[in-house]
Order: structure tokens, then sequence, then C-alpha cells
């Protein structure tokens, strides 16, 4: 793995059983994260970004299966560790210190019977050595970290006694309490109105500075990425389709899809008086996926060719698209 990455996720595949058979949610998914970085995991609903996540959290349903792929990740203290090689006791230990999680709706994820200053002290708890009154300044310490008002006060509050955008700063400070070298965020502000949004996301990006944490963001919202991202990968069906920088994601945009899904919201990449077009279609079952490329039923460019597979290829320095077409036009 890349000197500078401290995840590398290569040809990552994951299967669910259900009704006798297996499908395949994630088919060869790679991609890398850098240190410090963010990188945007991007796609329509169902296009596998959460599965991701929970694959590298070890967090799949019982259901599901890594069927194949490498999730290198590099250690605190240098070594580099394959995920899928540890144990359900080394993952726990990763999990929440090493690597932490926030999720869309903070409420299925805090605990309503106890006190958010309890659920905060109880990662410390878990993962670090220490007595309850520096546990609880540490608490304290991080509720202030994440500007919550009065956070001596709003220890002792329940998750109900908040705002949802105060609780999604409850979870935030969960998540960042052991200092995590990786954040992964999943949607962590769909569910918020636009003016908390905006304040979550500055939150986030300032506490990455501060703490010089890296990022995984799975949105599928573009101007999200557009504020948020150093790199984006964009999927679909379960398959990453371009992988780039976010500057040439958005201005040398290289796969129709990607396309699609900037020409199908308003954001400042989009020429002036040009009309929002959404993409035709929906995303395929994964039981049914076309052979060959999985966007080209809904591609205004497909021709016979992409029903052959089509494989993730360079199109530029740190530029990679599953397409057949050197690069689309700008939306
Ligand atoms: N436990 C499961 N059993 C069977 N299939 C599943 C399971 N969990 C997820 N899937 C399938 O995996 C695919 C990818 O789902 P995933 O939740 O990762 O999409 P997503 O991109 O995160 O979408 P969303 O934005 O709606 O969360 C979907 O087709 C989904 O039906």
């Amino acid at each position: 793995m890349n000197e500078d990455a401290i995840l590398d996720v290569r040809g990552l595949n994951v299967r669910f059983r259900g009704q006798g058979r297996e499908v395949t949610a994630l088919r060869d998914v790679s991609f890398s994260i850098g240190r410090g970085r963010t990188l945007a995991l991007v796609g329509e609903s169902g296009s596998g970004k959460s599965v991701t996540s929970l694959a590298l959290m070890g967090l799949l349903p019982p259901n599901g299966r890594i069927a194949a792929g490498t999730l290198a990740y590099r250690h605190r203290d240098g070594r580099v560790l394959e995920l899928t090689e540890l144990g359900e006791a080394e993952q726990r230990r990763l999990r929440g210190v090493q690597m932490s999680m926030i999720f869309q709706e903070p409420m299925s994820s805090l605990n309503p019977l106890f006190t958010i200053g309890d659920q905060i002290g109880e990662m410390l708890l878990l993962h670090e050595t220490m007595d309850a009154a520096t546990r609880r300044r540490r608490t304290i310490e991080m509720l202030e970290l994440v500007e919550i008002p009065e956070a001596a006060r709003r220890m002792d509050s329940y998750p109900h006694e908040l705002s949802g955008g105060m609780r999604q700063r409850v979870m935030i400070a969960m998540a960042m309490i052991c200092k995590p070298s990786l954040l992964i965020a999943d949607e962590p502000t769909t569910a918020l109105d636009v003016t908390i949004q905006a304040q979550i996301l500055d939150l986030m990006r300032q506490l990455q500075k501060d703490f010089g944490m890296s990022i995984l963001f799975i949105t599928h919202d573009m101007g999200v990425v557009a504020e948020m991202a150093d790199d984006v990968a964009v999927m679909y069906a379960g398959g990453v389709v371009e992988q780039a920088g976010v500057d040439a994601l958005f201005n040398d945009t290289r796969h129709p899809y990607t396309k699609g899904l900037l020409s199908s919201i308003p954001g400042p990449w989009r020429r002036r008086g040009e009309r929002l077009v959404p993409i035709p279609g929906s995303v395929p079952p994964l039981a049914s996926l076309p052979p060959g490329c999985a966007f080209a039923p809904r591609c205004g460019y497909a021709e016979p060719r992409c029903r052959e597979p089509v494989a993730l290829t360079r199109k530029a320095p740190d530029h990679l698209a599953a397409c057949i077409l050197e690069g689309v036009e700008a939306p």
C-alpha cells in the first residue's frame, strides 16, 4: 500500500444470502484514503456505499460476507493490518479507537435510556484506563470541542432532550473521543436542515484539522462532496465507476454516470441557465444487473460494446473511470 495511505481497499466483493441464493452487492471495489484526507464515496441509493462502510468496520449483517478482496489498514504504530484477517476481539479494539463511524440518524445509535455523558464516557471506559473524574473532564472537553453549549450541564441530558443537530454533535463527540485516525461518516447531515448541515460540516472540517484524521465521507449529495472531499469515488450498482481528485471529477468528468449526478442537482459547477436533467430510470436490482456496464441501460452514450465487461482504467494521472469513452463533455 502507498506510503501516504491509511486505508487501501482492493477488489472488495461482498455477497448477501437470501431466499436460497447469494447476490453480489459489491463488485471489485477498490480505493485508497490518504492520511489526513477526505474521500467521498458518492452514488444513488442502493449503490453500495453503506455496505462498503460496514465491511470496513467488520459490521456486515449475518447474511453478508466478504467473498474476496483485501482491506489494508495502517495502524497507529505503523504496522499494516489486513482487516479481513483480524479476529473479532482485535476488530473491536480497532473500532471506536482507531476507526470510528457516525451514522445518518443519531437517534438509532444513541441509547435513549442513558445520558449523553454516560454514553460518551462509555467509549473511554471501554478503550482507555482512567479514573471517573478524568473521564468526566475528558467528556466535557469533547462536548466543548463539538460546540455543545453548557457542556457540563448537558452531560446529564438524555438524547431526546436535544435537537437533531445537537444529537449529531454528540455522535461526533462519541466517535472522536478516542482520537481515531479514520472517521467513517455515513450521510451524517442528510437528516438535518440546511443551516445545521452547514454547521456540522464546518465542525467536521475543523476537527479534521485539529486531529489530523482521515475521513471516508458517504453521501449522495454532490454539493456536500464539493464542500468536503479531497478525493471522490463514484459508485454505481455495487462498483466504483469513477475515481479522481475532487477538481478533476467536477471539471474533467470521465463517466456518464458522474455527469448525470452533476447534471441532476443545482450547484456552482453547472453552466449558467442550464436546466437540471435527472438521470432517467433507476438503479437495477442487484440480482438482475445487465451484462457489461451496469449503467449502460440508462446511459445516453451507450453502444453495443458496453455489453462487454468494462474495467476501471486510468484516463489521466490519478483519474480512473470504467467507461469505453475517453470522457464526456462538462455537465
Ligand atoms: N442485509 C442485506 N441483505 C441483502 N441485501 C442487502 C443487505 N444490506 C444491503 N443489501 C443490498 O446491498 C445493496 C447496497 O446497499 P447500500 O445500503 O450499501 O446502498 P447505499 O448506496 O448505501 O444506499 P443508501 O443511500 O440508500 O443507504 C442494496 O441493493 C441492498 O439491497
